[in-house]
């Protein structure tokens, strides 16, 4: 993985306390720095939908499946796969992984936590800077190497830790570009019109973020939050959960709905930034963490985005000719600081901004 995206923040430094970070096993109480209201989430309390509305669960080995994707990525933004390639067996390593980082103690994840001038490592969600409570989780994020911060949590053992990220990360890059040409391809996109926006059509240089998550048991539940509601700024993110529910995600006509686990599968979202390059036919999905008293629940999330410095804008070939493009051409380096500082609003500040101004 190339590690220019985590630079970004060299500029733009999203300040977050991880030396504020708890010991989540110590707490018998939801301290008042963790409880929400509707005053510290616009959507905190939004409805819990009561409409049987599930998200679209897709089989990627029968027919019509570009037709389905499409559909998905229009109405929702988001939907559940299964038959997608990935070995169980990597699934369960990653897992395992993860649940293996989480849980070293507090002092050891601090000696990889991240720095000053980059965002990879351990610490608590890049979007904690926007909220006044604190979310009721903690991650880790790999960009680039993740060799350096291995060898930090796991002097013994950090190759066998690499090999499992480095096989994940090229299971989930050849699966990311065929998702893309499925849901691309229901709405005639074909090869020529990608190269023509000066992107290669194997998505060759794509570049990625690796998410981990863990939300630990929570003594009160509906009071806190995991990780709060947002949308990612990628063209699409593959999540791998564990068998605890906690992802919801929202449509407006419909509210809140819960994606249940489903072993083997993975959730796709929809990132800002392919909302963007269909001139907002496909919606970048609005999603959230919420939490649990029983079990401990972790995510894998794999953030898949264009090279970094790619300019990326409404393709033409979706554009017809009464419309102009509702967005302007932009790296995802630029859309990155923008979300730095403009948030869940970002996609509304941009649109419409002429190409030529500069964003920031
Ligand atoms: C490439 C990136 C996407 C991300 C910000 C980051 O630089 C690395 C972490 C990513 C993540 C994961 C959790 C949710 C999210 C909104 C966040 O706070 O950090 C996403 C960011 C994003 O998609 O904008
Ligand atoms: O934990 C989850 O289910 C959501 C994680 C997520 O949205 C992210 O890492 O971007
Ligand atoms: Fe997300």
């Amino acid at each position: 993985m190339n590690s220019t995206l985590s630079h970004v923040y060299r500029t733009h430094p999203i300040h977050i306390q991880s030396s504020n970070l708890p010991d989540f096993r110590s707490l018998s109480y939801l301290p008042d720095s963790y409880t929400w209201t509707a005053k510290d989430d616009l959507l905190f309390s939004a409805s819990a939908s009561n409409s049987n509305a599930s998200l679209p669960f897709i089989d990627l080995s029968r027919p019509h499946v570009a037709t389905r994707v499409g559909h998905a990525c229009t109405t929702w933004g988001a939907f559940q796969i299964t038959n997608h390639g990935v070995p169980l067996r990597l699934l369960e390593d990653i897992e395992l992984l993860t649940e293996n980082l989480f849980r070293l103690p507090v002092h050891r994840k601090l000696k990889a936590a991240r720095g000053d001038d980059t965002i990879s490592g351990y610490g608590v969600a890049p979007i904690a800077s926007f909220f006044n409570k604190q979310m009721w989780s903690e991650g880790f994020t790999v960009i680039g190497s993740p060799l350096n911060h291995f060898h930090k949590l796991w002097p013994g053992y950090h190759h066998k830790y690499c090999e499992i990220m480095k096989e994940y990360e090229e299971h989930m890059q050849k699966l990311a570009a065929k998702l893309m040409w499925l849901a691309l391809g229901s709405l005639g996109v074909e090869e020529n019109d990608i190269e023509s926006a000066g992107m290669s059509s194997d998505f060759q240089g794509a570049e990625a973020a690796i998410q981990l998550n863990h939300y630990p048991l929570c003594p009160e539940p509906d009071r806190a939050m995991g990780l709060a509601a947002h949308t990612d700024s990628t063209l699409m993110t593959i999540l791998y959960q564990n068998n605890t529910a906690g992802l919801q995600v929202f449509r407006d006509d419909v509210g809140w709905i819960t994606v249940p686990p489903v072993p083997g599968s993975l959730v796709v979202n929809v990132g800002d930034l392919l909302h963007i390059l269909t001139n907002g036919i496909f919606q970048s999905v609005l999603h959230r963490a919420r939490v649990n008293h029983l079990r401990s629940r972790f995510s894998m999330a794999y953030l898949w985005g264009p090279p970094s410095e790619q300019m990326i804008s409404p393709l033409p070939k979706l554009i017809d000719s009464l419309q102009s493009p509702h967005y302007p051409s932009l790296t995802w380096k630029q859309y990155l600081v923008t979300k730095a500082t403009h948030f869940n609003q970002s996609l509304s500040f941009i649109r419409n901004y002429p190409s030529s101004d500069q964003i920031s």
